[in-house]
């Protein structure tokens, strides 16, 4: 991916690239800690860093693929080949997966919405840090990230919700960006609308 672009123009075409799109390779040690140290610069009431990653590469994506596939398979012994093989692949489609894990906690001043909205900004900013050293990237959830026994093997702790699941690698596909909303039909002008 192009990583010399304003970042005006940058922040108009923004995008995702569908993690079917993308592929080898993925950063090395020094652009992920690049893409990490970016990724945690993030408003953060309280200066709580409510947020932690777990990086997923190599070979533990295909075990991981097994764990989730013996899950899959014990609510649906009879899962159809292609259901199991996406399964098995769910974290081999992009070389590199990072979990933003939101440990928000009840605490005395700062709501915990706050801090699990400071979560949502950790993912875009990985997305966006990720292009900044020329790859694309895609924030996913999938059912891993709602189910118990999942995140126990991803090394989820006990009151701690993914936020997203950051796939990071690179493409040769161009994708074509998605309808975005209109501003007209989500912005209102508190007042008469004068600046
Ligand atoms: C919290 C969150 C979870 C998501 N989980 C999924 C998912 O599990 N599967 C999926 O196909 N898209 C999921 N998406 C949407 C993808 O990230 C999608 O590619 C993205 O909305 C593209 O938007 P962009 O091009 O503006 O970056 C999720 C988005 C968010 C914000």
């Amino acid at each position: 991916m192009q990583n010399d672009v304003k970042l005006t123009d940058y922040l108009r075409d923004r995008h995702s690239t569908p993690v079917a799109q993308i592929k080898e390779p993925g950063p090395s040690q020094e652009e992920l800690e690049s893409i990490l140290a970016s990724s945690a610069r993030v408003p953060d009431h309280g200066k709580l860093a409510p947020w932690r990653f777990i990086v997923y590469r190599g070979a533990v994506r295909e075990s991981l693929g097994l764990e989730f596939l013996k899950i899959a398979l014990q609510d649906n012994p009879d899962l159809a080949d292609p259901a199991q093989e996406a399964e098995r692949a769910r974290f081999t489609r992009a070389p590199l997966v990072v979990a933003v894990v939101s440990t928000a906690a009840p605490h005395a001043k700062i709501p915990e919405w706050e801090q699990v909205l400071s979560a949502g900004a950790v993912c875009l900013n990985m997305l966006m840090a990720a292009n900044a050293q020329g790859y694309v990237a895609n924030w996913r959830s999938e059912w891993i990230a709602y189910d118990g026994r999942a995140l126990t093997i991803l090394g989820v702790r006990e009151g701690e919700k993914v936020a997203g699941f950051i796939h990071i690698g690179s493409t040769d596909f161009p994708t074509p960006d998605r309808p975005r909303p209109q501003l007209s039909d989500i912005v209102t002008y508190a007042g008469d609308g004068q600046a």
